[in-house]
């Protein structure tokens, strides 16, 4: 998938916003508190004059992982925008209701929406290399959004963007700190990203085919980053992939999309193990040949491999021309045949 301006709005969402007077303070929430309620969201094309998303509805509390499947255009990304308030300009949610923490967004003002993105809610999508500025060191952009997000002030951001870099299991981070974009991997990319995504510890975040264009040890490694960081520090995830194994990895429960319908919904065993449906049955009949149990062999090659993706830049050449390359062929075959 090539990165769109669509896209690049998304990024908009964990960006820094325009005011440090927006820089929220984060209310503490219990445990069983509901971070994100997704409850029967629709939303509409107002130029094709459709509905594209017919009532998805998911809630998660602290820690919890959403998967979010199905096949291209199934409405996916449309449902995140939502959640995200980025929704492509000539979409608008036309039933059911969204609540960030409580708070329904049907009402938020643009500045309550730049308080909440990054702080409460956040996102990191395919292609990390796209949405970072290639002139700037990697390390400056995280800074930039903790003092802006977090109000730290210059000396303290920066000590706690290198904290991020380690938090995000980059070696030598220091040394990360100060290169530029085009030094690092694909993987390592990816890893600033979800560091520039947690900078100002958001409750919920989306992690849109975060892990898509990556080979699968440097994906497996990334999940298991997500997994960690949603155990140590209850971080809530929706996941959307294409690809039933992600979900498998990482997700309580899942949400089978087609056609913008959910056609099959509960916990991830339940659905992709004893899938009611025809369409999930076809889903994973489809990755039958690659096996929804590749993670676990995955798992075994990264502590393998643990060097690889920690500092070398190994699969930087792999994923020069802008993410796909670095799919692996089984991945590159599957979008083929869709
Ligand atoms: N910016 C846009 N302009 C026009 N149509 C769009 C736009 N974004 C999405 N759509 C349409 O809305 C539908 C759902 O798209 P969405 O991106 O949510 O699907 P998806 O499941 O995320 O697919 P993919 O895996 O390919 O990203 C598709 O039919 C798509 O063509």
């Amino acid at each position: 998938m090539t990165t769109t301006q669509a896209d690049r709005d998304l990024v908009a969402a964990t960006d820094v916003g325009d005011s440090p007077t927006a820089t929220p303070t984060p209310r503490p929430l219990p445990a069983d508190e509901v971070v994100l309620a997704v409850r029967d969201v629709r939303i509409r094309d107002n130029v094709g004059d459709r509905e594209i998303v017919h009532g998805v509805t998911f809630e998660l509390r602290p820690g919890q992982a959403v998967g979010i499947v199905g096949e291209s255009g199934s409405g996916k990304t449309l449902t995140c925008r939502a959640a995200l308030g980025i929704l492509p300009e000539h979409f608008t949610v036309s039933g059911g209701t969204i609540e960030i923490a409580g708070e329904d967004i049907a009402g938020l003002t643009p500045a309550r929406w730049t308080a909440l993105r990054g702080s409460t809610i956040s996102a990191v999508f395919q292609d990390p290399g796209s949405y970072l500025n290639p002139s700037l060191r990697v390390g400056a952009q995280i800074a930039e959004v903790v003092r802006v997000k977090a109000g730290l002030r210059r000396r303290a951001a920066r000590a706690r963007a290198v904290e991020l870099l380690a938090a995000v299991r980059l070696r030598d981070p220091e040394l990360v700190y100060g290169q530029y974009p085009h030094e690092l991997s694909g993987g390592m990319l990816q890893r600033v990203l979800i560091a520039a995504a947690i900078a100002a510890g958001p409750r919920v975040l989306i992690a849109d085919e975060a892990t898509t264009a990556l080979d699968v040890t440097v994906q497996a490694e990334v999940l298991d980053l997500l997994a960690d960081l949603r155990e140590r520090t209850g971080l809530a995830l929706v996941v959307v992939s294409h690809d039933l194994a992600v979900v498998a990895q990482v997700c309580d429960e899942v949400l089978v999309l087609r056609d913008g319908e959910v056609v099959e919904q509960g916990p991830t065993e339940q659905v992709l193990y004893q899938p009611r449906h025809a369409y999930t049955r076809m889903l994973i009949d489809e990755h039958e040949q690659y096996g929804l149990e590749r993670f676990l062999d995955a798992d075994a090659d990264a502590d393998a491999d643990a060097d690889a993706d920690a500092g070398t830049g190994a699969e930087a050449d792999a994923d020069a021309d802008g993410g796909r390359a670095g799919a692996p062929a089984r991945d590159r075959e599957f979008d083929g045949v869709r």
